[in-house]
């Protein structure tokens, strides 16, 4: 779907966050910047007004209803923590004269079939999407994955698809993948930013000033990330290229493999696809 689709798409339907926390506004914020939506036709709720003041500060309609929500926007994300869910859509008292909305779940673990079940509450055969996103969406290089539900029209699949690939990276995959991919797009930005954190405490530990390691070592993070992406080539191949024999890197290596980072990494993403697997059966 071309950019200007999406505008008139998003200027018609209007869009709603049930959950106006730091994922939601993440994606809000985001469209807003890439100059997808205009902050007027965002819609958001929460129980209590916390997060809301900084929506309206931004010019974007807030309430404590999650109804208006719905009664408002044709396309509305579900940005609740999975353990909320339930209690969000059973406020709901009046349905009647709800049709035809487009629910974009990000809630982690939450199955398409489990949320079908719950908003058929609502209406009968709920169009869904299920994706997990991640926060860099904010400065567009998210990293999102997604797939729909059994009512899911194709139309559906391209304006998500379309949104969020506007914010950086989007991909469709099946519904199994959806805990372990999930992980890594989700939840990877805290590994990363757990990497930087300890490489510039590194570097401070060796008397280089605080801003400047950070700054380094979040640069070098991006570099890497763009090396595998752009030359398409190996991980181990390209560390390979960077520990000259004899040299400074390769000490660094033996350090990191004698401390286990790689087996940690490897049990950080089996640890989270679990339990997400686990609030996906809480439900
Ligand atoms: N934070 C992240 O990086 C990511 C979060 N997610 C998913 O996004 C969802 C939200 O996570 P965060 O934004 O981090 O949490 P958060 O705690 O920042 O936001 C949750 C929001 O839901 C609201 N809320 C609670 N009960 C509600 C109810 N009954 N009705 C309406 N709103 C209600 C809260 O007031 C708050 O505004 C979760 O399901 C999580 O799995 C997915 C990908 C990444
Ligand atoms: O920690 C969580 O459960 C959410 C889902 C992925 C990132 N944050």
């Amino acid at each position: 779907m071309d950019i200007t689709s999406i505008k008139l798409a998003l200027q018609d339907s209007k869009l709603g966050f049930v959950g106006a926390g730091k994922m939601a506004q993440a994606i809000a914020d985001g469209l807003v910047k890439q100059g997808l939506i205009s902050p007027s036709d965002i819609h958001a709720s929460a129980p209590s007004d916390t997060n809301l003041k900084l929506w309206r500060e931004k010019g974007m309609n807030t309430a404590n209803c999650n109804e208006k929500i719905i009664r408002n926007c044709k396309i509305i994300f579900i940005a609740v923590k999975p353990q909320y869910f339930h209690e969000a859509i059973s406020d709901i008292k009046t349905t009647d004269g709800i049709a035809n909305r487009l629910f974009v779940s990000v809630m982690a673990g939450f199955s398409t079939t489990a949320l079908e079940e719950v908003l058929n509450r609502l209406m009968p055969s709920p169009r869904v999407v299920r994706v997990m996103p991640n926060t860099p969406l904010l400065v567009g290089a998210g990293c999102s994955v997604f797939c729909g539900g059994s009512s899911a029209k194709e139309d559906d699949m391209l304006i998500v698809q379309g949104m969020l690939s506007e914010l950086g990276k989007c991909i469709q995959i099946k519904e199994s993948m959806m805990s372990g991919a999930g992980v890594i797009s989700g939840c990877g930005p805290a590994f990363m930013y757990l990497l930087i954190e300890s490489i510039a405490d590194g570097g401070v530990k060796m008397g280089v000033p605080r801003d400047l390691a950070q700054q380094l070592a979040a640069q070098t993070m991006l570099g890497a990330a763009e090396m595998v992406l752009k030359t398409g080539r190996h991980p181990g191949q390209l560390k390979d290229e960077v520990c000259s024999p004899g040299g400074t890197t390769i000490v660094g290596v033996q350090t990191l493999e004698d401390r286990g980072v790689r087996s940690a990494m490897m049990a950080a993403v089996e640890a989270a696809t679990l339990k997400s697997i686990d609030l996906g059966k809480k439900k």
